[in-house]
């Protein structure tokens, strides 16, 4: 069977139900919500063409989205752990579609709070009954009440949504305690709270994908044991296969100029041992998108195509320590292009 017939795209687009969602989630399925919030159903050829600039299915995605709902169906929350653009988010969001519940969407951030999780008081309402039945007698009365809005965390669980938290070992440790007692318990406490019920409880659908990148960096909290414990954790690394695959068809290139890409990628990742995170699907599909937009033929000797190789990477290499200038950079991305297949 050719490489072409064994990649079915399709829409990573959960359910236009979907009621919280962030700003990722929307920027990814774009293409989708568009035709969604169309008033006339996109023509054949524009929607095939949509699904086929999203999530690209090979036989190792499948394997790993068979897995993953599994275990979501059994009740046990999934971590998927993979550095940096190995598609992890894409990945989460495919496999919450496949749930078919609504979702919702939280990016770690030392930020976050348990009020946003959980809701707080967002302002006060007031009544007034005056009451001047008796023209001596003035009566006034105010109620004032204060207006709870539920935090997105409550919402998700309450509905039964999918919540997919991106990054969580960037929120901070107390945050996280929260989602000890969701995953053994099946409640939300509310302590802390102002609200009169001390818990919210789980609707039997809730699910939680929970996503974090293995490799320590600054911003990034510990992830403590008691919430690893309650998760399943599955990688992602997909195989040089796979990877051109997707850049083949999320970018709409050539088999040839897929394999050419990794091969300048793999081959810097060679140069420079220390910028473990070049080896990413995100550079390889940005390579490709910009060349094949600027019709510039990608292959090794075309001066253009090493300056889009170096503007990609050139940064990369520099943040990850693997050189100490942009220059020096540079000159490491025009070797990786001239040696590459
Ligand atoms: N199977 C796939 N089909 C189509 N596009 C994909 C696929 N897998 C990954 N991508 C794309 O590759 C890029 C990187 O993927 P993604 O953002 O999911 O990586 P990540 O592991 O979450 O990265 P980070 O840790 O930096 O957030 C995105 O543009 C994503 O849409």
């Amino acid at each position: 069977m050719s490489a072409q017939k064994q990649v079915q795209s399709r829409r990573t687009a959960a359910s236009s139900r979907n009621e919280s969602i962030n700003k990722k989630r929307q920027q990814k399925s774009a293409p989708a919500n568009k035709s969604q919030q169309s008033a006339k159903p996109a023509p054949k050829k524009e929607a095939a063409q949509q699904a086929q600039k999203n999530y690209v299915e090979t036989e190792e995605t499948n394997n790993l989205i068979k897995r993953a709902v599994r275990c979501l169906t059994s009740g046990y929350p999934i971590h998927l752990t993979g550095r940096s653009g190995a598609g992890k988010t894409a990945l989460a969001l495919e496999i919450a579609a496949q749930k078919g519940r609504p979702l919702t969407v939280l990016t770690g951030n030392h930020e976050m709070t348990n009020e946003d999780l959980l809701g707080g008081i967002t302002g006060v309402t007031s009544t007034k009954l005056v009451d001047n039945y008796i023209r001596q007698v003035y009566k006034k009365e105010v109620n004032i009440k204060e207006n709870w809005t539920p935090g997105r965390l409550v919402e998700a669980a309450e509905k039964g949504h999918t919540l997919i938290y991106d990054e969580f070992s960037r929120s901070r440790p107390e945050t996280n305690n929260l989602f000890l007692s969701i995953l053994e318990e099946r409640v939300i406490p509310l302590y802390g709270t102002k609200q009169k019920k001390s818990y919210v409880p789980v609707h039997p659908e809730f699910n939680i994908i929970f996503t974090s990148n293995p490799i320590e960096y600054a911003g990034v909290f510990e992830k403590q044991d008691a919430l690893m414990d309650r998760l399943i954790t599955l990688e992602v690394a997909f195989t040089q296969k796979t990877t051109e695959m997707i850049i083949q068809h999320k970018a709409e290139v050539k088999q040839k100029d897929a394999k050419f890409v990794w091969g300048v990628l793999k081959n810097l990742q060679e140069e420079v041992k220390e910028a473990q995170g070049l080896l990413s699907i995100r550079s390889g599909l940005m390579i490709a998108t910009i060349a094949k937009q600027a019709d510039v033929a990608m292959e090794k000797g075309n001066e253009e195509f090493t300056q889009i190789c170096q503007d990609v990477l050139s940064g990369e290499v520099v943040r990850f320590e693997g050189t100490d200038t942009f220059q020096k950079a540079s000159s490491l991305v025009k070797r990786a292009v001239e040696n590459a297949k």
